[in-house]
């Protein structure tokens, strides 16, 4: 193989008059967890339903595993595992009988289906509740049934749409190791997400907005690419401040956070601290002033904002 598991060129997707997959370009190498990180309506998942033939495009170009789809989409499927943002299994069949019925629409000889279903039952920790019916699963365990069941043909590509979104912070963690665990034994992964602290966990990540894509990068190079400063500005009357140094072109964005104004400074401004002090001295001069690690929201907020900030009313 190429040594990317999918590729896409100008891929998109109109419904009706609405675009919401815009020309987007991507390249996924192999063996790698790649994140699609944008809100709500961004396009992740008409961008998956794309990939995986279930759509096909309005435009564009795109490979997976080595075969052109939608043309090949059907034995794709064999070779692919699609995870939904829903709990697509059966609720009134039980953790077993959801996995055996799993095993049989991608016909798996008897043998291997027994023996795959019992591995799953016992790595994805559902052996004591083998004989529950999936509608009475915990948010966590169901989360578990659902990736054991995408994962019981082997696949050699993952798509998780929003994976996480019905579980608490620790089954979250849990499920991020096997993750990790599943591209060690050489799966790619393609997973959706709006949670920031999930991005950062990937080996690469796509910023989708509004059906494009607005940076592609690993996150650490994300965030070393910034383009800012981000300071931590405290005290009171943060609601002055912020509307107070918003209108300021070199200010990027502002956002508060707790008992703190988070202030992003353009990056040509060599003493951001410094700098931001000289120009309301009053308003600063009891404030602690803080540099502070950028985060992957800063870079979303960036990313986003350089779109938009044509015709801006920023005062220069
Ligand atoms: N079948 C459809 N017909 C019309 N519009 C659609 C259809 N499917 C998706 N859309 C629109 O396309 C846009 C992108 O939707 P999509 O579900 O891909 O977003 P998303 O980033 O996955 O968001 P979410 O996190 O809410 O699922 C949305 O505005 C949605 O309403």
């Amino acid at each position: 193989m190429s040594g990317l598991a999918i590729t896409a060129e100008g891929l998109t997707r109109r419904f009706g008059d609405f675009v919401a997959v815009n020309n987007l370009d991507l390249m996924i190498p192999e063996n790698t967890i790649y994140g699609f990180l944008g809100p709500n309506g961004c396009g992740k998942s008409t961008t998956m339903r794309l990939l995986t033939g279930l759509l096909t495009p309005s435009a564009g170009k795109v490979k997976v595993l080595d075969m052109d789809i939608p043309k090949n989409s059907e034995a794709l499927r064999r070779r692919m595992g699609y995870m939904t943002q829903k709990f697509s299994l059966y609720d009134n069949l039980t953790v077993e009988e959801n996995l055996k019925f799993i095993a049989r629409i991608y016909n798996l000889p008897a043998r291997t289906s027994k023996s795959r279903v019992e591995q799953q039952l016992s790595e994805f920790g559902l052996n004591q509740h083998r004989k529950r019916l999936a509608g009475n699963l915990s948010g966590g365990q169901r989360q578990r049934l659902a990736l054991s069941a995408a994962t019981l043909h082997q696949p050699e590509l993952l798509l998780l749409d929003e994976p996480t979104s019905a579980v608490d912070p620790e089954n979250r963690r849990d499920f991020w190791e096997t993750l990790f665990d599943l591209c060690e034994q050489d799966t790619t992964i393609l997973v959706s997400t709006h949670y920031m602290d999930e991005a950062e966990r990937c080996h690469r990540l796509a910023i989708l907005e509004s059906g494009c894509k607005r940076a592609d990068d690993a996150p650490k190079a994300l965030l070393e690419n910034l383009g800012a400063y981000v300071l931590e500005v405290d005290g009171d009357n943060l609601r002055q401040v912020k509307s107070t140094l918003e209108p300021l072109a070199e200010v990027l964005s502002t956002a508060q956070q707790g008992t703190y104004l988070r202030v992003l400074i353009d990056e040509h401004i060599s003493m951001p601290e410094q700098w931001l002090r000289q120009q309301y001295p009053e308003l600063m001069a009891e404030r602690t002033i803080q540099q502070v690690r950028p985060s992957l929201e800063d870079v979303f907020v960036q990313c986003t904002r350089q779109e938009e900030s044509t015709g801006q009313d920023k005062r220069h």
